[in-house]
């Protein structure tokens, strides 16, 4: 029997078939003949009628083709074969053909095909054609209307192309290619719906820095400053022995440096203020902008101050949805099983690891996406990838809460080291639109070693931009210290927060009891562990609404949404400010007992992550003075090391009688005198944990980070005589501070200490980040320098010439060791005149 004859005696069967099955067949049919050309378009027109019943149609589709004759049959018949065969699979590879005047009836030919294979991209489809100006909103408008299916719509648009030519149809083609490639994001339409609900909430959370908000209008985007990025130096790197700096904001998800490439979680780590939530902050603004990332479907990102505070057990489920961005109760399943089904697809991060208070333990397994369980194993089962295999989590902390059952699932670790010289300036220019201030600035900064030091850190390069004005009026009386920063900037909140008060006024006077109100409150949070505070807790501190609008605390961008007033959550500016606030409490108490500040310095104390306090029991309860001794020891150890520092600094010379003027303590020399014999006897300890020196062997010290600690306190009081008798007992030929965390904020320190050592020693100062401006705080000191070891320091051929112009005049000066840093040709001329005309010059590695 021919074609011919078996569809017309097949007629009533075909039509009852058609009837029976969906319209979607029917059109898919309808597909196939197109591409076959065995129907016009005006055919196509007649057959695919809007509105017209399906019986109807199919009956002229027959007449149509048995008038056609044997050949459009037997083509009727292969595709309703085609049609059947379920298993036919649209795959992603298309052949377009070089001659580019084809590619619209390449479009027809692959007609079937191109429509499964684009029915559930749709809306990003039309997107890319939009952006390349094929098409109208219009028109897109026309194709989205929401009686088609999704594949009515990728028709329509077909029929819509093949009017617009080549050039239309060869950006679809590229599109499609793009799909296969994965160069764009294979996210259905459903999907893609929730991601943009998602960026849209990303992108106004990562639009502000913290900050920034409220006092003045400051994009991420006009801000943002690269930060020195390093992968530290690591035996089991794959490619990596030696560490590798400055590397930019996307290399965290290149493949260099990988330790484990089995792992998911990739590690930053950094010091207070270095810019770990700015720098995750940037990550979601790039991505959420489409400037960058697009291969990520999606990024959840998380803060672990706030999941601290979740106490109910929840899901994988629940923790992305609720937590950060809700879809349609109806889409639910499908996005979730996307999520599961694409790990590689999503982003995950954890900010401020270090305030999630539990112990990392890998010891209980939770494996299940939609069981709920304690935040915690939540957390745990992600970064172990027990759950979300192969999703990539960016988890960032400061760098001692990292312990060995963590770094075993490490993919990659970066560090953080703040900005560099360039960095600096870079961002003073950001800040400041009139290029004059800025240069003003930049000058000040550079002609002030200490600050020069203090503004590689980000925060401190906040606090001196945003105090230019007072720092310009301080004339030769420039800070010297993180503290002197501090009050400064204390100041310039406190004068703009009243413009009755004229610059000249006392206004630490005027203000004190705003500042006593939210140093208990800082102090109260910090020996608790909190650094979110319910606006209950903040008026039961007594702080008022003049306090609020001093601007040092702010909404907790983490916590309070759009919620009525009794509702908020505030947090400090910074926990910086945190700290800051809790030193000042501590200074210009009385009842702030003895044994507090001996607590405060006591500096062999174990790190504590217990003490869990729960948001929902956010209650602070008044410290009585014969607590807080004990209560000092539930302070997380760097927050108390920054306050203990502050502590220090508020007692050197120049704040010391500013204090006095202002609060009049009464116990203010007692407190001075007793934090100067803590920092003594704590040099003095780690003085007597030298082992002595073997036969023929060098006696030699090795510090540990408190050691260093301990000399930023000193420098903080500003006392030569305390720095002179701190190191007066040092009788050592080598002193070790490899990995000490040491950048130029501790070089200033040291530099200050270490010269008043009373004979040359070797300093091994290797596997820090001391960099250029490190280089110029140290040379005070390095004249009492025999051998100098600046192994993996970042420091380039700037710093090193500055080095080498003092070399020479330092007599005890022989060794110098400089492997890995970033030194080329340039600095080869200064090491050359060094090597000719200083004689007693042994050794350069
Ligand atoms: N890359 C950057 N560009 C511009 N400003 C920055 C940058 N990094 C940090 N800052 C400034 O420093 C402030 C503190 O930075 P951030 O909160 O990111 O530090 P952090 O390392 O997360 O600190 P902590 O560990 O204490 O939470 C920011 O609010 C911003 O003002």
């Amino acid at each position: 029997m021919s074609s011919l004859q078996a569809v017309q005696t097949n007629r009533s069967y075909l039509v009852s078939t058609f009837i029976r099955g969906s319209v979607e067949k029917y059109e898919y049919l309808l597909d196939h003949l197109l591409s076959e050309n065995v129907l016009s378009w005006e055919d196509y027109e007649v057959v695919n009628l809007v509105g017209q019943p399906l019986s109807t149609l199919v009956r002229q589709l027959l007449d149509i083709v048995t008038c056609k004759g044997e050949t459009a049959c037997r083509h009727f018949v292969d595709a309703l074969h085609k049609v059947e065969d379920s298993a036919e699979e649209a795959g992603i590879c298309l052949q377009p053909p070089e001659e580019s005047s084809q590619l619209s009836q390449y479009l027809q030919r692959e007609r079937p095909r191109i429509v499964k294979l684009i029915h559930n991209y749709v809306n990003a489809v039309l997107q890319h054609l939009l952006e390349h100006r094929y098409i109208t909103r219009n028109e897109i408008e026309q194709i989205q209307l929401p009686i088609f299916t999704t594949s009515q719509k990728a028709r329509r648009l077909l029929d819509l192309l093949r009017v617009k030519g080549n050039e239309p149809a060869r950006c679809l083609i590229e599109f499609i290619h793009n799909l296969g490639e994965g160069i764009v994001e294979q996210v259905t339409d459903v999907c893609l719906a929730y991601q943009t609900k998602l960026k849209t909430t990303i992108s106004a959370q990562s639009k502000f820095l913290s900050t920034y908000d409220g006092s003045e209008n400051m994009c991420l985007e006009d801000i943002y400053t690269q930060s020195v990025l390093e992968i530290p130096e690591n035996p089991n790197n794959s490619d990596n022995m030696q560490g590798s700096p400055n590397q930019d904001l996307l290399s965290i998800f290149n493949a260099q440096g990988l330790i484990n490439n089995k792992a998911d979680s990739i590690l930053i780590l950094g010091d207070a203020g270095s810019g770990k939530s700015t720098l995750l902050q940037q990550i979601q603004h790039l991505w959420a902008d489409g400037q960058a990332l697009q291969n990520f479907s999606f990024i959840f990102p998380f803060t672990c101050r706030r999941l601290y505070c979740i106490t109910k057990p929840l899901s994988l489920k629940a923790l992305l949805f609720e937590q950060c961005c809700w879809p349609p109760d109806q889409l639910q399943d499908k996005i979730f099983q996307f999520i599961l089904d694409n790990p590689r697809k999503v982003l995950i991060t954890f900010d401020g690891f270090d305030e999630f208070k539990f112990a990392f333990t890998d010891d209980s397994r939770h494996c299940s996406p939609t069981e709920p369980t304690g935040i915690a194993g939540l957390v745990f089962n992600l970064i172990q990838g027990n759950l979300m295999k192969d999703c990539l989590k960016v988890v960032t902390s400061r760098p001692d809460v990292v312990n060995v059952s963590l770094r075993k699932y490490v993919r990659k670790e970066m560090h953080l080291k703040g900005f560099s010289e360039e960095g600096i300036e870079f961002f003073m220019r950001k800040h400041h639109s009139n290029p004059d201030t800025a240069k003003d600035i930049i000058s000040l900064v550079k002609a002030n070693s200490s600050l020069h030091g203090l503004c590689n850190i980000p925060v401190f390069c906040w606090i001196v931009s945003k105090c230019h004005k007072q720092l310009i009026n301080c004339g030769s009386k420039t800070p010297q210290t993180m503290t002197d920063m501090y009050v400064l900037t204390l100041k310039h909140f406190l004068h703009h927060s009243s413009t009755r008060l004229k610059v000249t006024e006392n206004v630490l006077l005027e203000k004190v009891n705003s500042i006593k109100h939210l140093g208990k409150l800082a102090l109260n949070g910090l020996c608790q562990g909190l650094y979110v505070f319910s606006y209950h807790d903040v008026a039961k501190e007594g702080i008022t609404e003049e306090d609020l609008t001093l601007g040092f605390l702010v909404l907790s961008r983490n916590f309070s949404d759009e919620k009525p007033v009794s509702s908020q959550y505030y947090e400090f500016l910074h926990i910086t400010f945190q700290c800051f606030f809790a030193a000042l409490y501590m200074i210009m108490n009385d009842d702030v007992s003895s044994a507090s500040l001996h607590q405060l310095f006591k500096w062999n104390r174990k790190p504590t992550r217990e003490s869990r306090v729960k948001i929902s029991h956010l209650c602070l309860q008044p410290i009585l003075p014969r607590q807080r001794k004990s209560f000092l020891r539930n302070i997380e150890i760097r927050n108390l090391q920054i306050t203990a520092t502050f502590v220090a600094g508020l007692l050197s010379n120049a704040l010391y009688s500013n204090l006095v003027d202002s609060w009049q303590p009464i116990k203010l020399s007692t407190k001075c005198k007793i934090i100067k014999r803590c920092l003594t006897k704590g040099i003095q300890k780690h003085f007597n944990s030298i082992p002595p020196a073997l036969k023929d062997e060098k006696k030699s010290m090795h510090a540990m980070p408190d050691f260093v600690w301990l000399i930023k306190c000193i420098y903080e009081l500003q006392d030569m005589t305390l720095s002179e008798k701190a190191v007066q007992g040092l009788d050592i030929d080598h002193l070790k501070m490899t990995y000490c965390g040491i950048g130029p904020t501790e070089c200033t320190a040291l530099a200050y200490v270490l010269k008043h050592l009373k004979k040359p020693v070797g300093m091994q100062l290797d596997h820090n980040s001391i960099g250029d401006i490190g280089i110029e705080q140290l040379i005070p000191c390095l004249h009492k320098c025999r051998a100098l070891y600046l192994r993996d320091n970042n420091i380039t051929d700037k710093g090193l010439c500055r080095l080498m112009e003092h070399v020479l005049h330092w007599p005890n000066f022989q060794k110098i060791a400089l492997f890995n840093n970033r030194l080329m040709d340039e600095c080869m001329n200064s090491v050359a005149y060094v090597l000719k005309h200083k004689q007693n010059f042994l050794s350069l590695r």
